[in-house]
């Protein structure tokens, strides 16, 4: 059988599936496979290995007439048109969990750098502006104590409240169901949207890419948010309208966001985003940790070679 494997992976993650595939796997680090060649290889491919960076849409899938399994190294899987791949009876994995805590990691620095004015104190440096210590130079919003509001309390909402709890923030969150595990082990309160986004100190995003969720965070949310308040995104960058953030951080209806997803990626350099001192940006790497990113790989082969061999994924997208 014929795998297709988007990216490049280390070595001893790719061994065990050529000792009994026919493997082809993008070779140029750091770049997904062009379109063109994806297409064409996926015509014979049993099996795909993929991640966020390639759209798996009807058009890939109308080609694919022996593919089995999809396999996706990120717990996203929003640039997979599941409903079609489910349509033609192939089943599509994914890698929840072992990427929660570096993601909680990466969320919770990205709030504290936002918060603190982490980058642009660097940025000083480099350009040589730091005349002397003065009182109010660079100065930013504390975060001890403060009330964090997460909107998304699934694993990786619940793993920034740990990393909360211990700075002793109030914490609020709002899903559209209960999560009781946040509310018994954290003491995190459950609230409308609105109540979040006025009370919180702290917007934290981390719900899924979907229908529902689709620009969730617009003109409308910026404006009940305090005017010092700090907005993260982790999530995906559809879930915000980037056009009304910017709008909000440029007027000072918020005080700053910390981003590291977008709408589309990569994000160019000349993006009206980037231009505003008060953005925090890194380029979609919340799970990006060495350990971790192994993790996913050997977890997304798991699921890719059970897929081949029609027994059950570790972890099926259901939906
Ligand atoms: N930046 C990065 O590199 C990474 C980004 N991610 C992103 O983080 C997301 C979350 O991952 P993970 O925590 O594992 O996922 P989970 O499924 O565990 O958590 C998602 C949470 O979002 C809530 N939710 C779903 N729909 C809505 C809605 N319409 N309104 C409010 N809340 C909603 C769910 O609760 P309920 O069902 O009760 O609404 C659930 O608690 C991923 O889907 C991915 O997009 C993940 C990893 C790395
Ligand atoms: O964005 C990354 C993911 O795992 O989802």
């Amino acid at each position: 059988m014929k795998i297709v494997i988007t990216c490049k992976l280390p070595h001893e993650v790719i061994e065990p599936l050529q000792a009994k595939y026919d493997v082809v796997m993008w070779e140029k680090e750091g770049e997904p496979m062009e379109r063109a060649r994806l297409l064409h290889e996926i015509e014979e491919a049993h099996g795909l290995f993929t991640n966020v960076a390639d759209q798996i849409d009807a058009e890939l899938l109308e080609k694919a007439t022996n593919l089995k399994v999809i396999s996706t190294m990120a717990v996203g899987f929003d640039n997979i048109d599941v409903e079609t791949a489910k349509q033609k009876g192939i089943v599509i994995g994914h890698t929840p969990g072992v990427l929660t805590e570096a993601t909680a990691d990466l969320t919770f620095a990205l709030l504290m750098a936002t918060g603190r004015r982490i980058v642009e104190g660097m940025d000083v440096l480099r350009q040589d502006e730091w005349k002397s210590w003065a009182p109010f130079f660079l100065t930013g919003q504390e975060i001890y104590g403060k009330t964090i509001g997460i909107i998304g309390m699934g694993r990786i909402g619940l793993g920034v409240a740990r990393r909360a709890k211990g700075f002793s923030m109030n914490i609020l969150y709002h899903n559209r169901s209960h999560n009781k595990e946040a509310e018994e082990t954290l003491g995190a309160t459950y609230c409308k949207l609105d109540d979040l986004l006025t009370q919180a100190d702290y917007v934290v995003l981390l719900a899924p890419s979907t229908k529902d969720t689709y620009k969730m965070m617009g003109k409308e949310q910026f404006a009940k948010m305090k005017n010092s308040a700090i907005f993260i995104n982790t999530s995906r960058g559809t879930n915000v309208d980037e056009e009304a953030l910017y709008h909000a951080l440029e007027a000072g209806d918020i005080y700053a966001a910390g981003l590291d997803v977008f709408d589309p990626e990569p994000i160019s350099s000349s993006h009206p985003l980037l231009r505003l001192r008060n953005v925090t940006a890194l380029p979609h790497i919340g799970s990006a940790a060495i350990e971790t990113r192994l993790e996913m790989a050997r977890l997304a082969c798991e699921n890719l070679v059970n897929g081949l061999e029609d027994k059950p994924l570790v972890h099926e997208v259901k939906a």
